[in-house]
């Protein structure tokens, strides 16, 4: 469904170097790597957010809904939950189903403030839901986030793709253990400029853990 050919990025000094994967449908994608070596830069590209970055870098986005859950939730503060639905064409009943599907019924009038963190961010997954996304971009999604939050979010995260077979995630997350519980593929960014290394057979629990230590036992060698 998407063809990543990115030529690269800098930021006064060179921060991605070429990055070319393909997507595909069901893809469940963990997306690990140093701290600062290009995670959120590699999003931003593929959503499309970067404009110094062609748009034939990303072939097949025009064809797809993209929801993207920043790492902060950006919902508008002065307007509440469903007033903020609304401005992505979601009212009324449809709002509020959206709300329930991530464990937040009963919370539409409520103003994003008036929420914990977790919840929170739960409403801004309703937000990128209500957009029906082929392809759904996580960014950090359990951070600062209490261990029994995280794993509620994702239970949530693992319920919704099942619900979607067809759509596709790519998670950034520091936790290596998040491969096992949320994803069939693993992408693993490292280098100066960040090279993608990757590789599909993650399904068995610690198998993640194993890949990512021949992979940056490559990278050393490099
Ligand atoms: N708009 C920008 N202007 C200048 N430098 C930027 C900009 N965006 C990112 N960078 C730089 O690019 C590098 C990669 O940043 P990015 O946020 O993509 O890393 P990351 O892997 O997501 O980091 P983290 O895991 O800490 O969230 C960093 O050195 C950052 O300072």
């Amino acid at each position: 469904m998407l063809e990543l050919d990115i030529r690269g990025r800098d930021f006064n000094r060179p921060v991605l170097g070429e990055v070319r994967a393909s997507i595909s449908a069901g893809d469940r994608i963990c997306l690990l790597g140093p701290s600062g070596i290009g995670k959120t830069t590699l999003l931003n590209a593929i959503a499309g957010l970067d404009k110094s970055i062609p748009a034939s870098a990303v072939v097949g986005r025009d064809a797809l809904n993209v929801g993207y859950l920043f790492q902060e939730h950006r919902l508008l503060p002065w307007r509440t939950l469903k007033a903020n639905l609304k401005l992505v064409g979601v009212s009324g009943a449809a709002a509020e189903d959206l709300l329930a599907q991530v464990g937040l019924d009963g919370y539409s009038d409520y103003f994003p403030d008036q929420l914990s963190l977790g919840m929170a961010r739960r409403a801004a997954l309703a937000r990128c839901l209500a957009v029906k996304p082929d392809l759904l971009l996580l960014d950090e999604p359990f951070a600062s986030l209490d261990p029994v939050m995280a794993n509620e979010l994702k239970r949530l995260i693992n319920r919704i793709l099942d619900d979607h077979p067809d759509m596709a995630m790519i998670c950034v997350t520091h936790d290596e253990a998040d491969v096992d519980i949320l994803a069939n593929r693993l992408w693993y960014l490292d280098g100066k400029p960040a090279r993608l290394m990757w590789n599909d057979a993650v399904r068995g629990v610690g198998r993640a853990r194993q890949l990512l230590g021949q992979m940056r036992e490559l990278h050393s060698a490099d």
